[in-house]
């Protein structure tokens, strides 16, 4: 079932999300950058899968991650999946089958890390946290390209609406089986590829919340040029799209991005940048750029909260001392 235009903008029903918000104080916090915090411990992921070669080569790498994130004070986990796709173990030499356990597993050890923590934390009695929820990562059509695309949008004139479905269906499928809290698409570069999500989610009839994060590289448009109300518009009709945000992406253009964003939406918004520092697609390196650290990050926490923001937490070059700055800001405030 398509979306059609010129719809009214749909108002989904209070999810899960919405409760954690509200326990949250009105904003909650997702986690910091995953692969990141992969690679400070060692990890070498200068691969085609990028982070999710840790599913196949350190599992409990992927579990202390999140459990770190948790400590930290995230109340939101992303699981290890941006990068998993089922082309992507293929071309490794894996089966589908074993592609597909890799994508289910990666669901199961973040919630195995949020029950353990939970666990915890409820036998030490007043701690402060929120029970986790888990979102299940999908990276864009451009993370499994591996080329840096998720920051260009270029997809060529052979990537069609039909052709990004496809790509996305299976790995969907797969995660909601594997019983994630919610749905997460992340650095999405285009509104071919938004929309194609926001559809996807009608044709599976998925259930559970989801948010839609777009990349940006000048602070104003998605990476396609194309403007974010356009983007947005198409979101808007969807009552399956619970948030629609901005990731990776420099920190200093979110103040600007949130306030463009609730001209365009009702829907709640979610930032999490990056450290401001530039992915290198090429070779595979973060080259050195205007960057921002935790006390920084605090700082602009507090602004992208008062601008409106309802969910908030760091990307890639973000460790689990960004999310606890964060975290201790909004304490602090509240
Ligand atoms: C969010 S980017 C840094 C992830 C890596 C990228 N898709 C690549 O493989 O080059
Ligand atoms: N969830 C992914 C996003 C990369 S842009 C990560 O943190 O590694
Ligand atoms: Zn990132």
């Amino acid at each position: 079932m398509g979306l059609g235009t010129g719809e009214e903008e749909a108002k989904a029903v209070t999810t899960s999300l919405d409760d954690l918000i509200e326990k949250a104080g009105g904003c909650a916090i997702v986690d910091g950058g995953f692969a990141t915090q992969l690679e400070r411990h060692g990890a070498s992921i200068n691969d085609a899968l990028w982070s999710a070669l840790c599913l196949i080569k350190s599992p409990e790498l992927v579990q202390r991650v999140h459990l770190e994130y948790l400590e930290a004070g995230a109340d939101i986990l992303v699981t290890s999946s941006y990068q998993a796709t089922i082309p992507g173990f293929l071309s490794k030499g894996l089966s589908i089958e074993q592609g597909e356990a890799l994508l289910q597993k990666s669901v199961k050890l973040a919630v195995e890390a949020r029950d353990k923590f939970w666990d915890i934390a409820q036998k030490n009695g007043k701690h402060g946290y929120n029970r986790a929820l888990v979102a299940a990562s999908i990276g864009s059509y451009g993370a499994y390209l591996a080329d840096g695309s998720e920051y260009s949008g270029s997809y060529g004139p052979d990537v069609s609406m039909d052709k990004l479905k496809d790509f996305h269906r299976r790995r969907l499928q797969v995660l909601v089986e594997a019983g994630p809290d919610l749905l997460a698409f992340e650095t999405i570069p285009n509104k071919i590829e938004a929309q194609a999500c926001a559809e996807l989610l009608d044709e599976e009839n998925v259930q559970i919340p989801c948010w839609i994060c777009f990349s940006s590289v000048d602070g104003e448009h998605a990476p396609s040029g194309e403007s974010f109300k356009e983007c947005l518009d198409i979101i808007n009709t969807s009552k399956r799209v619970n948030a629609v945000g901005i990731n990776c992406t420099p920190p200093h253009f979110v103040e600007n991005l949130i306030c463009k964003f609730r001209e365009s939406t009702e829907k709640a918004i979610i930032v999490y940048p990056n450290s401001g520092e530039v992915w290198d697609g090429r070779t595979k390196r973060w080259l050195p750029s205007k960057c921002f650290d935790d006390e920084n990050f605090e700082i602009f926490a507090t602004r992208w909260r008062d601008a409106g923001a309802k969910l908030i937490g760091g990307c890639c070059r973000t460790t689990p001392s960004t999310i606890r700055a964060i975290s201790r800001a909004f304490k602090e405030a509240s």
